[in-house]
């Protein structure tokens, strides 16, 4: 299958140089990505995750040119991002959670401004896609404030806008959500699903919350060690690592454990608040009727697994198994 971005067989090796006594240094090499061949085709939405040192960060900077492959092929829009990355810039925004690529003592309409003039993004284009982003991301009180007074979350949607402005046809984020309250995860997630429903962004991205996993992308790639260990639906991850989520049941007086069927089972009581355990992959929904129509219930909430908890155990039982890792079957 040819792809919006292509990767095969790339490998990204660092020489790390130690100091190992007074004038004595070792040399290192550190594998940072291994062998790694995958395709994402024009508007999907992929999740990107591993544990940490898996490779992610090395994966993004090569797909942007900022790092040149050690080896293999590597092309966005058919374009070799380290050669051509100008060109490339034109075509791709990047957002990164940690850091800002705003300009930190200007109100955040200059930064705007500036981002405007340096990618020469036509009047017009312009116009339209600032109104459309300080509309969507609530952006209209916040125009002329220095990016250095917004929280965190208001700096994440400025962001967001800025990688946006000169409509790119592939997004980079890395950790879009990190750090925000639940209003402002699910507004930039909301903003997010629309954007790619929309104009067809492609998006790739990098996180540590499974809910942004869920909510925006229908295939996930696990990497580990920089090698590609998982690549298919979130729903077969937890099938593969036996992942449990916890339903939290609120019933209106204290009773002994909820009669519920197997997998189901009741972890936890305490007074009248249960927690009842159950596969990730499965839907809480019947759990939930069979516990409304039977027990008096006050309130209820499901609450997912970590998301390293979930790669931990999926890397944990690929290891314990011969086969080699699920392949995405339409990729
Ligand atoms: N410039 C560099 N020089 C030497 N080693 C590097 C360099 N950049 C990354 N590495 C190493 O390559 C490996 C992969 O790092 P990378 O930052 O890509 O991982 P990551 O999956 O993004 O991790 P995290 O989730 O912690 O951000 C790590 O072992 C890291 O120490």
């Amino acid at each position: 299958m040819t792809g919006f971005i292509e990767l095969d067989g790339v490998e990204k090796v660092f020489e790390v140089r130690r100091r190992t006594g007074l004038l004595r240094r070792e040399r290192r090499q550190v594998r940072a990505v291994d062998s790694l061949t995958f395709r994402v085709a024009r508007g999907e939405m992929v999740g990107y995750i591993g544990p940490n040192g898996a490779g992610k960060s090395t994966t993004v900077k090569m797909l942007t040119g900022i790092l040149t492959p050690s080896g293999g092929r590597l092309r966005v829009a058919g374009i070799d991002p380290s050669r051509e990355r100008t060109r490339l810039a034109h075509r791709m925004g990047v957002v990164f959670g940690q850091r800002t690529t705003l300009w930190w003592d200007l109100p955040l309409i200059d930064s705007y401004r500036l981002v405007h003039r340096m990618y020469r993004i036509p009047e017009a284009r312009y116009r339209a896609n600032l109104e459309r982003c300080v509309e969507l991301l609530e952006l209209a009180d916040l125009l002329d404030v220095p990016v250095r007074q917004l929280s965190l979350g208001q700096r994440m949607r400025g962001d967001i806008a800025a990688a946006l402005l000169h409509d790119p046809e592939v997004l980079y984020l890395d950790e879009p959500t990190i750090g925000l309250d639940v209003v402002s995860k699910a507004r930039v997630r909301e903003f997010l699903r629309d954007l790619n429903a929309e104009r067809g962004t492609t998006v790739l991205l990098t996180t540590h919350d499974l809910q942004d996993i869920e909510q925006l992308c229908s295939r996930v790639m696990v990497i580990d060690h920089g090698r590609l260990m998982y690549d298919g639906p979130l729903a077969g991850l937890h099938e593969v690592g036996e992942s449990e989520r916890t339903l939290v049941v609120d019933l209106e007086r204290e009773l002994p454990p909820v009669a519920v069927p197997a997998p189901a089972r009741v972890v936890r009581v305490e007074g009248p608040r249960q927690w009842l355990a159950f596969p990730a992959a499965q839907s809480a929904a019947p759990l939930v009727a069979r516990i409304a129509a039977e027990y008096p219930l006050a309130d209820l909430s499901v609450r997912e697994p970590d998301i390293e908890a979930v790669i931990a155990r999926m890397l944990h039982s690929l290891r314990d198994t011969p086969e080699p890792p699920a392949e995405r079957a339409s990729a």
